[in-house]
C-alpha cells in the first residue's frame, strides 16, 4: 500500500519538527559526566566469555568453583557498573555464600555429573534479574519513588525457577519507570548508559538487564515485554533475548500486573549473551508448561519458508529505519541464502503500517469480563497522592516532579485516547493476524528490523515515542520472536534482527538466533569495539 502525497509530507513535517525540539532539548538537558571514560575497560577474565550453560558444566565438573565464578562477575560488576547504572541493588555477600554452599554441595554429591545436571542445570551459575521482579530481599520499585521501601518477601515465579535449578542471583538492574518506556530511567536509581557508548539508551524497560547483559558484567538475566522490553534492549546493548509465545512463562511476581486485556500481550523471558543458553532458560522458566513448544525436537533450518519484511510501510509517526540496520537484514537474507540453499521472499505488509494504533487500540481495550485496564495514571498514583498528569508536568517544568517526562508523558496522552476502538483499526489487526498465521504456519520465519534506529541518544525517544510498535506488534498477535544481534555499526553499535515465528513455534526463531550467531559472531566485547566513541 503505497503511501499517499499527505502521508508523506506529514511524515517529513513530523521529522523536521522533531529535529528541532531535540535539539532545543539537547541544549537545556543536564549533560552526564563519566570522569572523562568514553568506553568500557574490554574483559580480561576468561570465565566472562563462556556461555550460562558452559559454566554450569564447569562448575560440575570441578573444573571452576561456582565462587571463583560468581566472584568473577562480581568484579566486573564492580567495575563496569559506575559508567552503566545498571544494577541497582546488589546481594553479593549472599551469593557468594551461597557459591560457597554449591562447591560444598558438589563436593559432597555421589550420584555423578548426570544427577546434578537433570536436578540443577544452572547449578552455581549467577544470574541478574530486573528490579521489577520480585526477588526475595530486594527491592520491587519499578522505579516509582513510593515503592522505594518496598522489599520483596517471595520470589516470582519465574525468578524461582531459575533459582531452583540453581541460579544464584547477583542482584536487581534498573527499568523505566513503570516499566513502560524505551529508556531506563527513572528518579529512584537514575539513568542507565549503553555499555557500546555512555551517551547512547540502554533501551527499556529492561534496559538495566540489557545493559549489564551488553558490558560482560552477567551471563544470563531475566526480563519482561509488553510491547518490545526484552527486544528493545536486547537490540540496543548487542545480546539475545526471546519474548515467548503467551502463556508460557508465568508473569506473576513482577510489578506492575497486567490487567484486562492486556494480559495476553505481556510475556516475561530469558535475556543473554549466548544463543545456546536460550533453550536451557525457556525450558526452565516455563516449567510444565515448556513441554507445549517441543523445544528439544531438532529444526532443520534448510526445510524453513524464510520471509523478510525491511520496514513498516511508512507510517508518518514512525521513524525510517536507519540504512544500516537495512543493510544489515540484506546481508542476512544473503547468507541464509547461501548457507541453506533456500529463497528468502521479501515482502511488504500493509497493515504494519498501523502498528502504533493496532497496540494502543488492544491495550486499551476492556478484557472479557469488560473491565478496562488500569490507567497509567493509576499505577503512577499507587501508594502516593494522585497524579493528576497536567499538574504533575506543569511540576515537572519547575523540577518538582518525582516522576519522568516519559511517564507523565503516556498518562497524559492516555487522557486523550478513546475508549471506543476504531473499526477500521481492529479490521487492520484482524488482517494482519490471520495474514502472518497463514504465511509462517509450523514451518515459517519473518525477518523484521527491532527498532528504526541503532541504540539513539539519550531521551531522543521522548521525540519518537512511536517507534517502538517495531516490536509492539509481536505483543498483540501473540507470536514468539528472538532478537538476534548481528554486529556492530560504522559506530561501534550493535544492529540486530527480530526472528518471529508462528504461535508455540518458538524453537524456529531460537534455532534460526542460535545460525545467526554463528554466522555473524553474536555478542561483542564492547570494550574492544572499533568504532568512534
Ligand atoms: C513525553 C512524550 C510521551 C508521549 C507519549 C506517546 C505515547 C506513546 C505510547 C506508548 C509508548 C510505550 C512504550 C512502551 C515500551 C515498551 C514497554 C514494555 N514494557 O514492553
Amino acid at each position: 500500500m503505497a503511501l499517499t502525497r499527505f502521508e508523506r509530507f506529514l511524515g517529513r513535517l513530523l521529522r523536521a519538527v522533531v529535529w528541532m525540539l531535540f535539539a532545543v532539548f539537547k541544549l537545556f538537558a543536564p549533560q552526564q559526566r563519566h570522569g572523562g571514560v568514553s568506553r568500557l575497560p574490554s574483559i580480561t577474565n576468561p570465565l566472562l566469555l563462556l556461555p550460562a550453560m558452559q559454566l554450569a558444566r564447569k562448575i560440575r565438573r570441578k573444573e571452576v568453583t561456582s565462587v571463583e565464578v560468581v566472584q568473577a562477575y562480581i568484579d566486573r560488576i564492580q567495575e563496569v557498573n559506575p559508567l552503566i547504572n545498571a544494577m541497582v541493588k546488589d546481594r553479593f555477600s549472599a551469593a557468594l555464600q551461597e557459591a560457597a554452599q554449591v562447591d560444598k554441595l558438589i563436593e559432597e554429591e555421589t550420584g555423578g555429573e548426570d544427577v546434578l545436571e537433570d536436578r540443577l542445570p544452572l547449578l552455581g551459575v549467577p544470574i541478574t534479574v530486573k528490579e521489577a521482579f520480585a526477588l526475595q530481599g530486594m527491592p520491587n520499585s519499578t522505579g516509582l519513588m513510593t515503592r522505594k521501601d518496598l522489599v520483596s518477601g517471595i520470589d516470582a515465579p519465574s525468578v524461582a525457577l531459575l533459582k531452583r535449578a540453581g541460579a544464584i542471583p547477583l542482584g536487581v538492574t534498573n527499568c523505566s519507570e513503570l516499566c513502560m518506556w524505551l529508556e531506563s530511567h527513572n528518579h529512584l536509581y537514575g539513568i542507565t548508559n549503553n555499555p557500546y557508548n555512555l551517551e547512547r539508551i540502554a533501551g527499556g524497560s529492561s534496559g538495566g538487564e540489557g545493559s549489564i547483559l551488553g558490558a560482560g558484567a552477567s551471563v544470563i538475566g531475566i526480563g519482561s515485554d509488553i510491547g518490545g522490553s526484552i527486544r528493545i534492549p536486547c537490540f540496543f546493548n548487542g545480546i539475545f533475548g526471546h519474548k515467548p509465545s503467551v502463556g508460557i512463562v508465568s508473569n506473576d511476581g513482577q510489578y506492575p500486573p497486567a490487567s484486562g486485556l492486556q494480559m495476553g500481550f505481556l510475556t516475561t523471558g530469558p535475556m543473554c549473551r549466548y544463543a545456546e543458553d536460550l533453550i536451557p532458560m525457556l525450558s526452565i522458566m516455563g516449567g510444565p508448561d515448556a513441554q507445549k513448544l517441543s523445544l528439544s525436537a531438532e529444526v532443520d533450518l534448510k526445510k524453513l519458508r524464510f520471509y523478510s519484511v525491511p520496514h513498516n510501510g511508512g507510517s508518518p509517526l514512525v521513524s525510517p529505519v536507519d540504512v544500516e540496520l537495512l543493510q544489515a537484514q540484506k546481508m542476512v537474507v544473503k547468507r541464509i541464502e547461501a548457507d541453506l540453499g533456500v529463497k528468502v521472499q521479501e515482502l511488504f505488509i500493509p497493515q504494519l503500517k498501523y502498528s502504533f494504533q493496532i497496540w494502543g487500540t488492544m491495550m486499551s481495550s476492556p478484557g472479557k469480563d469488560g473491565k478496562l485496564p488500569t490507567t497509567f495514571a493509576e499505577l503512577l498514583s499507587e501508594g502516593g497522592k494522585k497524579v493528576w498528569p497536567i499538574w504533575e508536568l506543569f511540576k515537572w517544568c519547575l523540577g518538582f516532579s518525582s516522576h519522568t517526562l516519559a511517564a507523565i508523558g503516556l498518562a497524559s496522552f492516555e487522557m486523550f485516547q478513546s475508549s471506543h476502538p476504531s473499526p477500521f483499526i481492529l479490521q487492520q489487526k484482524d488482517n494482519l493476524q490471520q495474514e502472518l498465521e497463514k504465511l509462517l504456519g509450523t514451518d515459517g520465519v519473518l525477518l523484521y528490523p527491532p527498532h528504526p534506529h541503532i541504540a539513539p541518544t539519550h531521551h531522543y525517544p521522548i521525540f519518537t515515542p512511536f517507534n517502538f510498535s517495531y516490536t509492539g506488534i509481536f505483543n498483540i498477535l501473540g507470536l514468539p520472536v528472538t532478537q538476534c544481534p548481528l554486529g556492530l555499526s560504522s559506530e561501534g553499535l550493535p544492529l540486530g534482527v527480530q526472528i518471529v515465528a508462528g504461535k508455540l513455534q518458538d524453537r524456529l526463531c531460537l534455532a534460526t538466533a542460535l545460525y545467526l550467531e554463528k554466522a555473524f559472531g553474536g555478542w561483542r566485547d564492547p570494550g574492544k569495539t572499533t568504532g568512534k566513541p
